[in-house]
């Protein structure tokens, strides 16, 4: 059994610019891995099949899990045979905005690089991922990075500063097409994206909480107000910078200082039934 880890991203920055004739959003986006991870065990079967296994009832058993679907394109692309059994043992809330399925794809690819032999480059493996999905090819390499097309064009960052991260997410779960589907894209006030990379590489952690932006929060915040309650909660208990992660619901705090940590988590944790205390990631991933 070969075991890899699928690390959860958030999106520092997520801007849209406009709305594609492919019914996609073109954007620009800064996303960053955090240290909440799934575990993916690849076994190598005697059959054809791809086989999904977890003990998670909403962690769909079939082609619709993306980790199934990473495998088959991998297989199909390079004719191979033999099957895989894909054990995935989750920690990343689903359906949260934190790419957890799509990590797990891109940790599937990685890992039957390896037990495939077919040494292809993160570069070939995240071209792969993005047939299965616009967060995979990011989640192939990990770290921080600038996301733009559809999100699968990436472009490396250096690690930001260090810092704390909490995160909260509300007991619903959000449908990134429908949150894409209400965003008004002419009213949009765009994030400083350009803003946010200088603070990067400035290592300026005062200037990234000022660059934070997502142009999804509004969309979702409006679907569900329970949101706007948690990002007033966490501003409330001290976070430097308070956003919503990709489509959300899950809400994050940028927090410089660990002693302040506990008092946030403790604070959400009377609102939220999952707050998470975890570490900006910075690296990107080994190859498996
Ligand atoms: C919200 C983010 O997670 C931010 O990182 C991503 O933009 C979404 O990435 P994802 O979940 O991998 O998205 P996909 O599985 O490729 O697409 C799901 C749906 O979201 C919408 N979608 C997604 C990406 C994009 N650039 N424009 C879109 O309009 C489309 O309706 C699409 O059918
Ligand atoms: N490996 C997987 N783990 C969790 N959900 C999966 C997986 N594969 C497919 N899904 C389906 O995808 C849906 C979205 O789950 P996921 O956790 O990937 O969302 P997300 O974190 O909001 O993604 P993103 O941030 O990329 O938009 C789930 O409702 C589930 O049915």
């Amino acid at each position: 059994m070969l075991y890899v880890k699928a690390p959860a991203k958030i999106n520092l920055t997520l801007d849209v610019l406009h709305k594609r004739p492919d019914g996609y959003h073109e954007v620009e986006m800064i996303m960053t891995t955090v240290d909440l991870a799934d575990r993916i065990g690849l076994e190598l079967r005697n059959d054809e099949d791809i086989v999904i296994l977890s003990a998670d009832r909403f962690v769909p058993n079939d082609h619709r899990n993306l980790a199934y679907q990473a495998a088959k394109v991998l297989k199909d692309t390079y004719g191979i045979s033999q099957g895989v059994s894909i054990s995935i043992e989750k920690e990343i809330p689903i359906a949260a905005g934190l790419a957890g399925g799509s990590s797990d794809a891109a940790a599937t690819l990685r890992g039957l690089n390896e037990l495939w032999n077919l040494n292809l480059s993160l570069d070939t493996l995240a071209e792969l991922g993005a047939k299965v999905g616009s967060d995979v090819s990011f989640c192939v390499y990990g770290g921080t990075a600038l996301a733009t097309g559809r999100g699968e064009k990436i472009q490396e960052l250096p690690a930001p500063p260090a810092c704390w991260v909490v995160l909260a997410k509300p007991s619903i779960g959000v449908s990134t097409a429908e949150v894409y589907g209400n965003l008004n894209v002419s009213g949009i006030t765009h994030p400083n994206t350009q803003g946010m990379i200088d603070a990067i590489h400035a290592g300026d952690f005062a200037a990234m909480c000022q660059n934070i932006g997502n142009v999804l929060e509004d969309v979702t915040l409006n679907m569900h107000p329970e949101v706007a309650i948690i990002k007033e909660q966490m501003k409330r208990f001290g976070a430097d910078a308070v956003l919503m992660s990709g489509s959300g619901p899950t809400v994050f705090g940028l927090v410089e200082h660990e002693a302040r940590v506990s008092r946030i988590y403790n604070g959400l944790k009377g609102f939220c039934d999952e707050v998470y205390t975890i570490r900006l990631v910075g690296e990107r991933n080994p190859l498996a």
